[in-house]
């Protein structure tokens, strides 16, 4: 039996029309994304610009790119700086694989990954498909961002804003277990990205922690996309919006495959929170920092096991 409460991650619907900002659409899109934000740090984003059919061409390139032999897969290891290139094989967590694209919205990026994964003559389909699917990702970045700092008085930051991000992509396979057990997919973390835009096949298995301590059922619709925050935004904003833990939790036969698209500040760039966002009631958090920095910091054993890899790197 299961005894999870029935709890459904907020839906916001950016699809009706063209959404400007200072329109009535707009401002009733934004305040639904502020109080989804502020309450579970993540939403479902119906967003049908980008086609069913190329949701569908993204799914079989990765299950072509996931195919290729684990010797091939690990190539992209050795060129990449930490946390791009293939990861898989982990005891810990031995469903998944997944493989980074830095910058993945320029395709010459997403080519050079192809030219190694495919050495004969590339894979023109994978980039194309991979490389319109982030760009269309990034721009729902843009609105979901431009829409929290409008909704926090601070819109002035927003050119800086996007200037300084790099969109860091990370594709991913989950096998199935094959078994009616859930077993782990991937383990709780919160991403250390600004934003994160989730898209999934049509296998579940997201899962998304309520401030209570509630793990919430992401059942993602076909074309729809999950935005979360990462701790990035919550040091900016000053904690004025949640960053939730999350984790993939899978049962069954079918392999689930999943991509994030990840805004992240450009390294050198200081991430500061505005001083808008400093009061007596809301004093900082989280002092000055580079986030390539922080990212180096994650990645040691240190930040592997602290409790937050933020509040131990920066926390005031
Ligand atoms: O596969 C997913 O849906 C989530 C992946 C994730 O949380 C991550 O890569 O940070
Ligand atoms: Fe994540």
């Amino acid at each position: 039996m299961d005894s999870k409460p029935r709890l459904r991650l907020p839906t916001v619907d950016f699809s009706k029309t063209v959404l400007k900002t200072g329109t009535h659409e707009w401002d009733s899109v934004k305040l639904q994304v502020k109080v989804a934000l502020e309450e579970y740090g993540c939403f479902e984003a119906i967003y049908d610009k980008v086609p069913t059919d190329l949701h569908k061409a993204v799914y079989s390139s990765l299950e072509e790119l996931f195919d290729l032999p684990l010797s091939t897969k690990l190539k992209s290891k050795s060129t990449n700086p930490a946390g791009h290139g293939y990861i898989g094989q982990y005891p810990s967590v031995p469903l998944y694989e997944s493989m980074g694209i830095n910058d993945a919205i320029n395709i010459e990026n997403v080519e050079s990954l192809a030219s190694i994964m495919w050495p004969e003559k590339g894979n023109a389909n994978f980039c194309k498909t991979i490389t319109s699917f982030a760009q269309q990702m990034s721009e729902l970045d843009q609105i979901v961002r431009r829409m929290v700092l409008e909704s926090l008085g601070v819109e002035k930051y927003y050119e800086e804003h996007i200037e300084s991000t790099n969109y860091h992509m990370r594709v991913m396979k989950y096998e199935g277990p094959k078994t009616s057990d859930t077993k782990v997919g991937l383990t709780p973390h919160t991403d250390k990205s600004t934003v994160t835009i989730l898209s999934q096949n049509q296998v579940n298995g997201l899962e998304v922690q309520s401030k209570d301590g509630t793990w919430i059922d992401a059942k993602i619709s076909p074309n729809s996309f999950i935005v979360v925050i990462g701790d990035a935004f919550f040091a900016w904003t000053n904690g004025r919006i949640h960053c939730p833990n999350h984790r993939v939790m899978m049962t069954g036969e079918k392999t689930r495959y999943s991509t994030g698209l990840f805004s992240n500040p450009k390294a050198g760039y200081i991430l500061k929170t505005p001083e808008e966002l400093l009061d007596e009631e809301h004093p900082l958090l989280f002092k000055p920092f580079d986030h390539s920095e922080f990212m180096s910091f994650f990645f040691t054993a240190e930040g592997q096991s602290c409790e937050s890899a933020l509040k131990t790197y920066c926390g005031v």
